[in-house]
């Protein structure tokens, strides 16, 4: 058993608020955007792609975005619905504003880049009247996405949806998300982010992340460091991810786990980040021990790193179960 405890009266598993966007992944390979010709467009944005990934783990999964009054706006709705997502809380905007795109240049397995087009991308349009408070109430679990705090009034959304996911007594979970193109200056970055990170109680992110929110507190660079001082707020689970490193989650009690990895034939980077909180997440709403729901965080990831897609390729839990079973038969080796 894990500390968390989920309310289960509620009719929803797991909400995310955040971007909805269109990733354009490029299908020629191992070279650099330059001479990349032809892209396969998938439904993107991290906070997407997680709650994609809970569905497809049979969470029952809804969304709370804007998207763009265009054909690429009613793409990304049809692929949630699709995919059995909720999108009652989906608004569609009315003042011409377009979708996030996201080209992606895959130059080797481990060289990988975003491209982003996110001039008045319709996602950060979501304003505060646009999130209702009795669908928050319903579910278990509320994901924010930190990009969705990089402009109002998608931010006074977030923080209007961290008031209704507390006061309805939701798990809240905050994946960093730091992309730092959307956002004008570190110093705005960072205090935001502190802001938010003080109501969660799941705080996920990279290393890198973390130092970027530490920027007022000299240079900390210690997990141990940097998750304790999140005790002291309301989180109970901080995880700092490590690349093919792995990860490690400290908890309240003063207890750390690390996260197994496991081997992949890598194509691209991206997506690791998205599947592994997909996978530890279902982990933890299921009851399971910290590290048993990071290691099934760890084999969605290594699946989806090893496909084209972010979105498309999340795995359902018998696919992450028969991935770890033939990872431990030595089925599966690294490429
Ligand atoms: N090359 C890799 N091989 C196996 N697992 C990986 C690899 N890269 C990432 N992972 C898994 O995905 C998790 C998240 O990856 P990370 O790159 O740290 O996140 P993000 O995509 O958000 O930057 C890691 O903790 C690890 O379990
Ligand atoms: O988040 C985006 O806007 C782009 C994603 O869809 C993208 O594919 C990606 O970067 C995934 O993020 P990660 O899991 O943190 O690597």
């Amino acid at each position: 058993m894990n500390a968390l405890k989920f309310n289960e009266t509620k009719s929803m598993d797991f909400i995310a608020i955040g971007r909805l966007c269109i990733d354009l992944n490029a299908n020629e390979i191992n070279r650099p955007m330059e001479e990349t010709m032809t892209f396969t467009k998938y439904v993107g944005g991290s906070p997407a792609n997680i709650t994609i990934g809970m569905a497809r783990m049979g969470m029952k999964a809804g969304f709370i975005g804007k998207v763009a009054n265009d054909q690429m706006g009613r793409f990304i709705v049809d692929y949630l619905q699709k995919n059995q997502i909720d999108t009652s809380n989906v608004v569609t905007d009315q003042t011409g504003a377009l979708t996030g795109l996201a080209f992606t240049e895959i130059k080797s397995p481990t060289d990988c880049s975003i491209l982003m087009y996110r001039e008045n991308a319709a996602d950060l349009k979501l304003a505060p009247s646009e999130v209702l408070e009795e669908y928050v109430a319903q579910s278990k679990v509320v994901l924010i996405s930190g990009t969705a705090l990089a402009q109002s009034p998608s931010r006074e959304a977030v923080f209007l949806t961290l008031d209704y996911a507390r006061k309805h007594g939701a798990i809240i979970v905050f994946d960093i998300d730091y992309r730092p193109y959307t956002w004008t200056s570190r110093e705005e970055t960072a205090v935001y982010y502190n802001l938010a990170a003080e109501k969660c109680d799941v705080i996920i992110g990279t290393r890198e992340e973390f130092d970027m929110m530490e920027r007022f507190e000299g240079n900390v660079t210690n997990d141990g460091a940097t998750a304790g001082k999140w005790f002291d707020y309301q989180a109970q689970i901080v995880v700092i991810k490590h690349g093919k490193d792995g990860s490690i989650a400290y908890t309240k009690d003063g207890e750390s786990h690390k996260g197994a990895i496991f081997p992949a034939k890598v194509i691209k980077t991206f997506g690791a980040g998205d599947s592994y909180a997909a996978g530890f997440l279902y982990g933890l709403m299921q009851g399971w021990e910290i590290s048993e729901s990071m290691a099934f965080g760890g084999a969605a990831a290594s699946i989806v790193i090893s496909s084209h897609s972010c979105s498309d390729a999340m795995p359902t839990v018998d696919q992450v179960k028969t991935y770890i079973d033939r990872c431990n038969n030595g089925e599966i080796v690294s490429s």
